[in-house]
């Protein structure tokens, strides 16, 4: 795990009008706004707004991975079932390794949220040393999705996918990440909990301690 590097997060918007200028673009403000809340650790993003066309999110994706080398890449929309929706597609195609877990979840998750959660076809893959994950278009369900469902006195009822994914990025040799537990509590097994936290001094803890 590289101690040292920020984290690069690359946010990737698909949305035919959005990319026409027929509607402001809420999907990146969105997505980092919510990460501003979640991540407390250094992190900075590289943003893209696009059209859904295959072609160029399949560039765009690895774009970001292959040249600026994000740790993290989150898409917003075109994961559902209309002609033009194709981000899952483009998605697996520059896929190396497949991580269907995120698609299962944020589809059990969203259902707390709305009924036609089933329709969306998100997938996340590992391609290089990055996670990417699709999330639905609604600008919305990106919060859904990733911090997850709260009951009405704001304790958690279902954790979001957040909660997996720093220990993902540690999995994948990327920097440490530090989440806001007020907003993501991220799970991390006590074999690979740091002893102070955000110091940068890690202290991996034995196994079963
Ligand atoms: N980037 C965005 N900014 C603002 N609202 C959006 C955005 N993307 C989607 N939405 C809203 O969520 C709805 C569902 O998203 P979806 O990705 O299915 O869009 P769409 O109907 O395919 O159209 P488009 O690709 O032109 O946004 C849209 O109809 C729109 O109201
Ligand atoms: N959490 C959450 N998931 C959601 C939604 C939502 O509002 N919240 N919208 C659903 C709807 S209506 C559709 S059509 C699919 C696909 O959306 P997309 O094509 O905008 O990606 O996501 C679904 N998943």
């Amino acid at each position: 795990m590289s101690g040292n590097e920020q984290l690069l997060v690359g946010l990737v918007s698909i949305s035919d009008r959005a990319a026409q200028g027929v509607y402001p673009d809420q999907g990146l403000p969105a997505l980092e706004e919510w990460l501003r809340l979640a991540i407390s650790s250094a992190w900075r993003s590289e943003a893209r707004l696009i059209a859904d066309d295959r072609v160029s999110i399949e560039q765009t994706l690895i774009d970001l991975v292959d040249h600026l080398g994000c740790h993290l890449v989150l898409t917003t929309g075109g994961t559902g079932p209309a002609a033009r929706d194709l981000t899952p597609e483009a998605t697996l195609a520059v896929a190396d390794r497949l991580m269907p877990g995120f698609g299962e979840e944020m589809r059990r998750i969203s259902l707390h949220f709305v009924p036609t959660a089933i329709l969306s076809r998100q997938v996340a893959v590992i391609r290089r040393q990055a996670l990417i994950v699709n999330l639905p278009g609604q600008p919305k369900a990106i919060r859904e999705t990733l911090e997850g469902l709260r009951a009405a006195d704001g304790s958690v009822q279902v954790n979001g996918i957040f909660a997996a994914i720093p220990y993902c990025i540690d999995l994948l040799g990327g920097p440490w990440i530090e989440t806001r537990p007020e907003v993501v509590k991220a799970f991390r097994p006590k074999s690979a909990q740091r002893s102070q936290p955000g110091d940068g001094t890690a202290v991996s803890q034995p196994a079963g301690s």
